[in-house]
């Protein structure tokens, strides 16, 4: 089976992992991209400045990009959409796509909150896509919007989902975030070389509030957000891709580090193409200086989660955990989504 897509932001940082990412997909085949109104007509060659450390695909190279609009993917005959488009201009174009009756997986962060916009990590709360049917009735689309989260918050979330079973009532996470996350020209070399910034614009609540939606219960009309207080502290530091995060926990039940270590090591997977086979690898005592950024993002292809670093504490424990925020954390979250779209039906 083939499903037809397209992206929406081909050229940015993201649109690019969305090509590296498609190139090869089983299922799914490139058949539009758009961009802004200045790349439109040109070839994607032309218009994209690659920075992705694989070559553009022959056949992507030549693409014409187009606008990005209804009108503007009409004739490609798309089945679905990824959309990696700044969230000031996805709250403003992805509507016109929905009543158009397409189906957008969006890595951009608006609606991630709305209450009729599934936020779903398919392997986590695949659940949560039903939210689709409230959505087409609340706002009389025929397509469907989800979302994944944000970079900082995904990296987190799948290590909580499995130690969730021993009661999680309170987390505390510092972030070391890298600056592909800020996107190209996001921090400028005067600013981060020898320098870490102690602020992210609207990071920390992003990761306090979505990480309670993602952990949450859907009860066939809503998600009941996780009742765990969540508090974060969001850093930008001069690594290229990978966020790490330092994870404060503590819990209704008192589990060992053997214990909290085996949850994340078991913790399933998802059967989708894009799933790693062992969604969370974790280091033990024996090597406690990992997971780090430069050896460790691109364990399972980018698309894994890596913990260490699991000690008790008075309060409960703590450990690390690290993504790459561009490909988990971006455009391989998105893609994961449209894999789980496909294999519910809604595409
Ligand atoms: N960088 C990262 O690591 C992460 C980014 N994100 C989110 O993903 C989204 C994309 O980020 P990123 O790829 O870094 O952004 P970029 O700025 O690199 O790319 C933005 C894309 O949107 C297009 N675009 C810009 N303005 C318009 C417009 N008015 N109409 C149509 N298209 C437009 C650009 O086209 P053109 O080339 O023609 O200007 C480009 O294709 C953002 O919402 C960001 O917050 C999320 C997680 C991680
Ligand atoms: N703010 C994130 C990247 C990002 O764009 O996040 P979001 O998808 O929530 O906009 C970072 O700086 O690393």
């Amino acid at each position: 089976m083939s499903v037809r897509v397209g992206i929406l932001g081909a050229t940015g940082a993201v649109g690019q992992r969305f090509i590296q990412l498609l190139d090869d997909h089983p299922t799914f085949e490139l058949a539009a991209v758009t961009a802004s109104a200045d790349s439109a007509g040109k070839t994607y060659r032309e218009a994209a400045k690659w920075r992705v450390d694989t070559p553009i695909p022959d056949d992507v190279a030549e693409m014409e990009v187009v606008e990005t609009s209804p009108a503007g993917i009409a004739d490609a005959d798309v089945d679905l959409l990824f959309s990696s488009l700044p969230s000031g201009v996805a709250s403003e174009v992805e509507p016109a796509f929905l009543e158009a009756g397409y189906v957008v997986s969006s890595n951009s962060s608006n609606d991630r909150m709305a209450t009729d916009v599934p936020l779903t990590i398919p392997e986590i709360n695949p659940e949560h896509l039903q939210l689709i049917e409230v959505q087409r009735d609340e706002r009389g689309w025929d397509g469907a919007l989800v979302k994944n989260p944000n970079c900082s918050t995904i990296t987190m979330v799948p290590t909580l989902a499995a130690l969730d079973e021993f009661g999680l009532e309170r987390v505390h996470v510092t972030t070391l975030q890298a600056v592909s996350g800020a996107g190209y020209s996001g921090v400028t070399s005067m600013e981060i070389i020898d320098n870490a910034i102690p602020h992210i614009g609207g990071e920390e609540a992003k990761m306090e509030t979505e990480s309670r939606k993602l952990l949450g219960e859907f009860t066939g009309a809503e998600v009941r957000l996780h009742g765990a207080d969540v508090a974060a502290s969001c850093n930008r530091i001069p690594t290229l891709d990978g966020h790490l995060e330092n994870v404060f926990v503590e819990f209704a039940d008192e589990p060992s580090p053997a214990a909290l270590r085996e949850a994340m090591r078991s913790f399933e997977s998802a059967d989708l193409p894009s799933s790693p086979d062992q969604l969370i690898k974790v280091f033990g005592d024996d090597e406690p200086d990992r997971p780090q950024p430069r050896l460790d993002r691109t364990y399972a292809g980018g698309m894994g989660i890596v913990a260490g670093g699991v000690q008790e504490t008075a309060t409960g424990a703590k450990y690390n955990c690290l993504a790459h925020n561009t490909i988990r954390g971006a455009a391989g979250a998105s893609l994961l989504n449209g894999e789980l779209l496909v294999e519910e039906g809604y595409v």
